[in-house]
């Protein structure tokens, strides 16, 4: 569609572009198609080798003129365009598009000689499927930045013919984000945002291992979950819901309906997280007596508001009320069952705004009639809505709401912002603070992180490149050098990087944030974490970064570490990552376009002679930098490229004399 347009409508604007980069196209032809992830990605060189590698097909030169090739890949909503010889960086804003269209050049065109990329983005927005009732403030975040199809009560099926249209969905409690629906999006699926807490209807292994990121709304609903388990607490007690129905009837039952007093009582509060803890604080304005228990809940937190953590036993059988607020886990599935009914106080009475899933309804059933359990008050269901004739349900000692605890007014409204929020910045390649299958990141880690997880992916990739074909990459360390404590260093997105530059460059996977321990652990890689510690400041988050990869063979034997493994180093220096190490050789290259390795006996004149070799071949280089063991023995010569070589430049830089091994790596 894109395309089509481009062409159809685009032609002067099109034309204006190519004249304002002095490029000459004849003839423009569809190549093939970025994916959504592709156009985020700032490294276009990565672009191309993406589109090779994930849609096998190699790009199609769409025109060739004397001096230049032009590449055109597109996407619904963005081209690439390309070209072999450098793209003049000059002002884009003297341009006027007929269409909405933006165009970015990359940061290290700016530099003389790149390879040329513009990214045209044509204002074609994401598409958004919100498959449950949203607050309106949240509809018109989203509809700002992508297109909002909203299609509730979809059925399994539809949902799963949908989702490949869409680049993220917006679900509630309602609906079952399965395998399937990962399988069925075609990988175009890259958020799931849950409009609430509680994610077990997102299959989350499957989300993971399709490098999709599931963001939920975690705190919006808090105090209206809260309060609706206060007041089922209240009305339970005091009979309102079957007192309500029996006036209904014609019946005026004041001597059925005696309650219970809550003063004095205890109340035992199950997970104390979020929602239990604003229960507890309700409750002891109540004048209960409050304990809970929560395996993880630090002690000093519960003591704080004047509540005791217990163990479970004590929690359950010292209770007179049970207020359930955990996560429906494997662990926490049927928590309460028939034999911990039997611990109970006879004539407990139970709240349930959590999950149905962490009761056994039908034990639940049986210690109602046995008298155990004088009362349940109960908001959610194993299944959801319950079946007309459940027993429980119809239980008269038992009250029972559709699943209403995040459903006021102003709950809904927070909950659609909050979750709208989320996946637009997921959408747009921001790291979100709430995901939930992915290490969250805040957003000031991350801006200093930047370079270094550019560093972590650029070392990943040099130093699988280093690896001889057939060696099985299985055993991979990264060191990281810090003088941070290590509480103050949140490596896990380092090391997602690092897999992502290890994984890509050998295989079809495209590795994210997301999917990186996943994909690592599929593949059999192992990869392992050390940090030193430095004296000194800790004013950059790190010092430096080594990967090393284990009991392989490397095709240049230079980068062998004295302990046996490739080893590449690196450092950030003002901003820009930089090789600092490859084997024991001390280098200093940085990281952007190619490298050349080289191992030569130090002799006076090797910078000259590859350099011109490289300079009659029209390769521009960047950097180079040569380390040494000792003046006039063995030393490696890193050259920073921004071309790539070709094949006989390459020969003739192995065919002079000095020159023992050379490597060729691309970044
Ligand atoms: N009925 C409704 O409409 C709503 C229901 N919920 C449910 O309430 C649950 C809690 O929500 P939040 O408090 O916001 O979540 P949260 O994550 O803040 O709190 C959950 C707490 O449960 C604890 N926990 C985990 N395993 C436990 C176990 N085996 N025993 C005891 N505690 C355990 C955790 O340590 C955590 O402190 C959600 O998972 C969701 O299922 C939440 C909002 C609305
Ligand atoms: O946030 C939660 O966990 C809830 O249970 C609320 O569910 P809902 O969004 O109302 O379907």
């Amino acid at each position: 569609m894109f395309w089509s347009q481009l062409v159809a409508s685009l032609k002067s604007d099109l034309v204006q572009i190519l004249a304002h980069f002095s490029l000459r196209p004849s003839s423009l032809n569809r190549s093939n198609v970025l994916s959504s992830q592709m156009r985020q990605s700032k490294d276009l060189m990565s672009h191309r080798a993406h589109i090779r590698k994930r849609h096998n097909t190699p790009l199609e030169s769409a025109t060739k003129s004397s001096s230049t090739t032009i590449t055109m890949a597109s996407s619904p909503s963005s081209t690439l365009l390309s070209s072999r010889s450098p793209i003049k960086p000059t002002s884009l804003s003297s341009l006027k598009w007929k269409l909405p269209i933006s165009l970015t050049l990359p940061r290290h065109q700016r530099r003389r000689g790149s390879p040329a990329f513009i990214v045209l983005s044509m204002d074609a927005k994401p598409t958004v499927l919100v498959a449950e009732k949203l607050g309106q403030a949240g509809l018109d975040l989203l509809k700002d930045f992508a297109n909002v199809d909203c299609s509730y009560n979809l059925s399994p099926e539809e949902l799963c013919t949908k989702i490949s249209l869409c680049d993220a969905l917006i679900v509630r409690s309602g609906t079952k984000v399965s395998r399937e629906v990962f399988e069925s999006s075609g990988g175009r699926l890259k958020v799931v945002g849950r409009a609430g807490v509680g994610i077990d209807n997102v299959d989350l292994g499957a989300a993971t291992e399709h490098g999709c990121l599931v963001v939920n709304a975690p705190t919006a609903n808090t105090v209206a979950a809260a309060e609706h388990g206060i007041a089922l607490l209240t009305a339970m007690a005091r009979n309102v819901a079957q007192a309500d129905a029996s006036i209904k009837a014609g019946k005026w039952l004041r001597n059925k309906y005696v309650g219970v007093s809550l003063v004095g009582k205890t109340l035992a509060v199950m997970g104390f997280g979020k929602v239990g803890t604003e229960v507890a604080r309700r409750a002891k304005g109540l004048g209960m007596h409050v304990i809970a228990h929560d395996p993880y809940a630090p002690a000093d937190r519960a003591h704080a508001i004047g509540v005791d953590l217990v163990s479970f036993d004590e929690a359950i059988s010292t209770a007179d009320f049970l207020s359930l607020h955990m996560p429906l886990t494997p662990a926490t599935s049927k928590i309460l069952n028939d034999e911990n009914f039997a611990k109970m106080k006879k004539g407990v009475r139970i709240v349930n705004v959590a999950r149905g899933g962490v009761i056994d309804e039908d034990a639940l059933v049986r210690a109602l009639d046995a008298g155990i359990v004088a009362q349940a008050a109960l908001d959610v269901f194993t299944v959801e809505p319950p079946p007309k004739d459940s027993k429980l349900v119809q239980h008269e000692n038992v009250t029972v709401t559709p699943h209403l605890g995040a459903s006021t007014t102003e709950a809904q409204e927070g909950v659609a912002i909050e979750i709208a929020e989320a996946v637009v910045g997921a959408l747009k390649g921001e790291l979100a603070a709430t995901a939930v299958n992915a290490p969250m990141v805040p957003a000031e880690v991350l801006t200093e992180l930047k370079p270094y997880v550019t560093l972590a992916e650029k070392l990943g990739r040099l130093a699988v490149q280093l690896v001889a074909g057939g060696s099985g990459v299985k055993s991979v360390k990264v060191t990281y050098t810090s003088a941070r404590a290590p509480d103050d260093l949140d490596t896990r997105l380092l090391r997602a990087m690092v897999t992502k530059g290890l994984i890509e460059p050998i295989s079809s996977v495209f590795v994210n944030l997301v999917n990186a321990d996943f994909t690592a652990k599929q593949r059999g890689v192992r990869i392992s974490e050390e940090r030193v510690i430095l004296d000194g400041s800790p004013e950059n988050p790190l010092e430096s970064i080594q990967v090393q990869i284990a009991n392989v063979e490397s095709k240049f034997a230079s980068a062998i570490s004295e302990s046996g493994e490739v080893t590449v180093e690196g450092k950030v220096k003002d901003g820009i990552p930089h090789l600092t190490k490859v084997g024991a050789f001390e280098v200093d290259v940085s990281l952007e376009g190619n490298i050349i390795l080289c191992r030569q006996v130090d002799q006076p004149g090797m910078i000259g002679t590859v350099g011109s070799i490289l300079g009659e071949e029209n390769v521009n280089v960047s950097f180079m930098s040569v380390g040494r063991i000792a003046p006039r023995k063995q030393a490696v010569m890193a050259i920073g490229v921004d071309e790539k070589p070709s094949k006989a430049a390459l020969k003739r830089i192995g065919e002079i004399p000095a020159v023992e091994e050379f490597v060729f790596l691309d970044l």
